[in-house]
């Protein structure tokens, strides 16, 4: 236990802003008594990236972030080749990245597991020159990201007000691929690349994803029809949208697409890219801790 020396990196505007609890709930974890620890507050976005590139000099073994998917990419990415393991303590609205890995919704049981997890090295996707750690994309989970963006209060009531509204204002798209040595054009409603399985909240677009296995999911949803959605729905909340024939998801190292993509979400933040957009796979670069690897849920799949 000795050998621990963490540093957790807490985005207090996160979810519903319960990052300021973590240094009470650490103090009350007994077997924190044993270990070195540190905590730093985020004050602005991008502050995140600062905090660990002046920590990589000091001999942290850990590093954990205590945000949403957007403070997990600032960090994650951050800490590609260092080393330095990497946990997630989720208190965003969907934490897809922390589920993926199996990491409790809980604060204390997320803290408990940190000390506990086996470590792996995964790895992180690579989009016109912007890292992926979780699920990133085009089309209409781009739109969402960008009109979220523009909301004045955040949280899952105003994420779930801007995907009804972009469903019914987005009509789709059509794009180029060229992917394992084939060309095709095709129509999406959403186009993701991802790493690993799901959004968040147990959203799962790309069932087949694994974080370690060296390749990129890229998912291709055609727009359900209107007596479509419960099925999709149903699908796409168990894992199980592998089975709707308007879905597909290939798998690859590196991925060429053309066709109007400048919109983009990277981890659920809006970007802007310049199209044609190129995706690479950098094979297990990031050192993280992964409790599904020890209570083997879901098979222990990472
Ligand atoms: N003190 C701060 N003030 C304003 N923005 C911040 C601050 N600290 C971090 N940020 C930025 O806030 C953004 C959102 O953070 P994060 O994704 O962790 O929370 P969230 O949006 O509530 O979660 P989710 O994405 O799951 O909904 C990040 O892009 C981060 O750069």
């Amino acid at each position: 236990m000795d050998k621990y020396r963490i540093l957790f990196i807490v985005n207090p505007i996160s979810g519903f802003g319960l990052g300021w609890e973590i240094p009470y709930r650490i103090r009350h974890i007994a077997a924190y008594k044993h270990i070195e620890y540190n905590i730093r507050f985020t004050e602005y976005a991008g502050h995140a990236k600062e905090i660990v590139e002046q920590a990589k000099s000091q001999n942290y073994t850990h590093i954990v972030a205590a945000g949403g998917d957007g403070t997990v990419n600032e960090i994650g990415t951050a800490l590609m080749g260092t080393g330095i393991a990497f946990g997630v303590i989720s208190l965003g609205s969907g934490n897809g990245f922390a589920r993926h890995l199996g990491f409790s919704q809980m604060m204390t049981k997320a803290l408990k597991q940190i000390l506990k997890s086996e470590t792996t090295n995964i790895d992180v996707v690579e989009i016109n020159g912007l890292y992926s750690l979780n699920v990133s994309g085009f089309g209409f989970d781009a739109e969402v990201a960008h009109f979220f963006s523009t909301m004045k209060i955040r949280g899952i009531f105003s994420y779930i007000y801007s995907i009804v509204r972009m469903w019914f204002r987005y009509p789709g798209k059509r794009y180029r691929f060229h992917v394992n040595g084939k060309t095709w054009e095709e129509e999406c409603f959403v186009l993701s690349v991802a790493n690993s399985s799901q959004y968040g909240n147990n959203a799962s677009i790309a069932p087949k994803a694994s974080l370690r296995d060296g390749l990129v999911d890229i998912c291709i949803l055609k727009r359900p029809k209107y007596y479509q959605i419960p099925r999709f729905l149903y699908c796409f909340m168990n894992s199980k949208i592998a089975r709707l024939p308007y879905f597909s998801e290939i798998q690859c190292t590196e991925a060429f697409i053309e066709g109007d993509l400048a919109k983009a979400h990277i981890d659920g933040d809006p970007y802007t890219l310049v199209p044609p957009v190129t995706v690479k796979v950098h094979p297990g670069v990031l050192k993280v801790i992964a409790p599904k690897l020890s209570h083997k849920k879901d098979g222990g799949k990472v």
